[in-house]
């Protein structure tokens, strides 16, 4: 099954995405996800420039060989750029594959190991009570498991507060929004949010958290210790983690569970993490971190070591990548939960789908492939436009995580 054309297409239905299309001698073609929340335009390049012109009259059914090549090929390995170009054109293999076989993914890659997977969805507010309201909800949505941000008295802006409550996007601007940061006025805030969620709702339901990157590991540690009473399913993204060995301190102090990963583009990233146990749960998408071939890896050394998997699910990550995640997660042996961040209906209009949220999973469809298509009629009446993401500063003006 020969490759006869390669393209990418770029559309902004409410926001940016990137998409690649393959298309084999056999008529049977296959979508993937290359969106890379405002660095997007890298990744069309990568593909336009260097990857298609090496892909065409590649057989579409050696999906190992054609990664192998890609990522060996480039003499330059990792880093999220190219890791997310060779992510597109896997998934959209693999979507090749599963239609050729007449099958959905999920059965290609060892068939079902759960009914439903399930997902978090985000409630967030200016204020405590303002939160609160918002995660009943999602209560009454029918989440089990719900992620809440607030703000934070004295910052006129923080990471995970939106101002549409369904649809989070923090690439507003095209030009980066500077924000202000202060650790103490955080540490200080969170656990009170989570101590009147759990005098208003009780334990039933699953409650995570979001620090995006922005303690130390001592301060990380902190956080976890006065978050165990409430007993989070997760505490995400605590300390950044380019120093694996960083999160032995955090690991050491407390006993909230701990979630990295949606950053990272290799199992480089996160062998020391897992392999040493100082996480739970892995966020590393297969859009992120090249592609299914590459995450099963991911996924398949987390099961030795007793990770579970959590994949990043934001909106920045197209309706392609939740399809492709929904089959993942309805096979992975080690699921743990998956991040379900709504899509607009302009997004949800292009890219027309199969999976479907009920009671608080996911469902994944019967569809051959990953259930994900694109209306490239409908994607050209919305143009890219320039959105970044935010950028960060300490109260003193120092440069600082996002
Ligand atoms: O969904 C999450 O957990 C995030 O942290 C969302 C990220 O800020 C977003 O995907 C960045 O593009
Ligand atoms: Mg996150």
């Amino acid at each position: 099954m020969k490759i006869i054309e390669a393209k990418v297409i770029v559309t902004c239905p409410s926001r940016n995405f990137v998409t690649l299309k393959i298309v084999t001698d056999e008529g049977i073609y296959g979508i993937g996800d290359a969106t890379l929340n405002g660095r997007e335009l890298a990744v069309v390049s990568y593909l336009e420039d260097h990857l298609i012109p090496c892909l065409l009259g590649k057989d579409a059914s050696r999906i190992e060989d054609i990664w192998q090549y890609f990522y060996r090929g480039a003499y330059w390995r990792r880093g999220p750029v190219g890791m997310t170009a060779i992510a597109a054109i896997d998934v959209a293999l693999w979507d090749i594959k599963a239609k050729a076989a007449n099958m959905p993914l999920y059965q290609l890659l060892g068939g079902r190991s759960r009914d439903g997977v399930m997902v978090y969805g985000h409630a967030n507010g200016n204020t405590i009570e303002e939160t609160v309201e918002e995660v009943g909800r999602y209560i009454d949505m029918g989440y089990k498991a719900i992620r809440a941000q607030t703000g934070v008295p004295g910052l006129s802006s923080t990471y995970g507060v939106s101002k549409d409550k369904l649809f989070y996007e923090p690439a507003d601007a095209n030009l980066p929004s500077e924000n202000i940061w202060s650790t103490t006025k955080y540490l200080n805030s969170v656990p009170k949010l989570f101590e009147t969620l759990r005098d208003t709702y009780g334990y039933d339901h699953h409650l995570l958290h979001d620090a995006h990157h922005r303690c130390t590991p001592l301060e990380a540690a902190q956080l976890g210790k006065s978050l165990e009473p409430y007993k989070l399913f997760w505490l995400e993204d605590a300390v950044p983690a380019e120093l694996q060995e960083g999160f032995r301190l955090f690991r050491q102090h407390t006993t909230t569970p701990i979630a990295v990963g949606e950053v990272f583009s290799s199992i480089h990233d996160c062998q020391q993490l897992i392999s040493e146990q100082l996480i739970d749960y892995i966020r590393t998408t297969i859009v992120h971190a090249g592609g299914i071939s590459h995450l099963r890896r991911i996924a398949h050394l987390a099961e030795l070591y007793h990770v579970r998997t959590g994949f990043h699910g934001a909106t920045d990550l197209s309706p392609i990548t939740m399809g492709a995640a929904v089959h993942f997660d309805t096979w992975v042996p080690n699921f743990g939960i998956q991040e379900y961040m709504r899509h607009t209906e302009e997004t949800d209009a292009v890219f027309p789908h199969d999976y479907r949220f009920e009671e608080g999973v996911m469902k994944v469809g019967e569809k051959p492939g990953h259930g994900v298509d694109i209306d490239e009629s409908l994607a050209a009446k919305y143009p890219y436009k320039p959105a970044y993401l935010p950028v960060n500063r300490l109260e003193d003006g120092t440069m600082y995580n996002w």
